[in-house]
């Protein structure tokens, strides 16, 4: 709280701040990087395999080169969001935040895989509107609340079922589907034949490169981004490198 007058006004709102360029381009990055930033939001029930499919997704990226970061609900209320609850006041307030995190990463020609339960549209769609169309993809993890209840693999669905835990989602907290996602994998296929994370990976993957967001020309090698390159020296153990100039 600001007590004095004076503290009030050095935290006003009513800055006189000023957007300050840089001088590298983010097309300039992204050329370096030979990708195109982007978010691949993922939301669902808790259980549904948010974090398993963007765990694979990040590692078969890395693996082609791509240079990417993983941002978690878990992970990240540990830190930036520890702050935070799971009123529906405090998740939009969690998923702003991501969103301007990314947005950063994303200005950076990074790709950014979020995972976050998000169960307000009207938050995942202030993201996509600060973010611009080509720079949030939206993946929703459609999976049925008695999988993901069946799977419990915090033992939280237990805890919210027997009233230890309030506004747990799905259970006695809202969940509002995506209307329009960009992709949406189910836990079952046509043939009712369970969906392993790597085919779901797979998946997005495959929408990262028919959209120009990587190249297919990385998955055979024939192209080493520079994620890929540095992994090459970690493999070789080579000595620190000295990055002075
Ligand atoms: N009340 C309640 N509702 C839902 N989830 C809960 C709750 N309390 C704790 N958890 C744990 O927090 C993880 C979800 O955090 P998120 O930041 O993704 O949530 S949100 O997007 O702000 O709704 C979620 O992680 P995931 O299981 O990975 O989804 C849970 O482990
Ligand atoms: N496609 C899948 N098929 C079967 N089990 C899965 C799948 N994806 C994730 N799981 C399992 O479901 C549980 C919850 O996955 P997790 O990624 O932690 O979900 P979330 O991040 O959405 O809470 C884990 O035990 C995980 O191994």
């Amino acid at each position: 709280m600001c007590n004095t007058v004076a503290a009030q006004a050095a935290c006003s709102k009513d800055q006189h701040i000023t957007w300050q360029e840089g001088a590298v381009r983010r097309e300039a990055k992204e050329r370096a990087l030979q990708q195109r930033g982007c978010v691949v939001w993922f939301t669902g029930l808790s259980g549904s395999g948010k974090s398993t499919v963007a765990c694979t997704l990040e590692h078969a990226l890395f693996n082609r080169g791509a240079l990417t970061t993983l941002l978690d609900g878990d992970n990240v209320r540990h830190g930036l969001n520890c702050n935070l609850g799971f009123c529906e006041e405090d998740r939009a307030e969690n998923i702003r935040r991501v969103g301007e995190v990314t947005k950063l990463f994303v200005d950076t020609g990074i790709i950014a895989l979020a995972s976050f339960i998000s169960p307000y549209k009207r938050d995942r769609d202030r993201v996509r509107a600060r973010l611009g169309p080509r720079d949030f993809i939206e993946v929703y993890l459609k999976v049925p609340l008695e999988v993901c209840e069946a799977r419990d693999a915090k033992g939280l669905y237990k805890l919210a079922r027997a009233g230890k835990i309030k506004g747990f989602t799905g259970i006695d907290d809202p969940y509002e589907a995506p209307e329009d996602p960009e992709i949406t994998l189910e836990a079952t296929d046509a043939s009712d034949r369970p969906v392993c994370p790597e085919t779901m990976a797979r998946t997005i993957l495959n929408y990262l490169e028919s959209h120009g967001y990587v190249t297919a020309a990385m998955a055979n090698n024939a192209v080493k981004g520079p994620a890929r390159a540095i992994a090459d020296w970690t493999d070789r153990k080579m000595p620190v490198l000295d990055y002075s100039i």
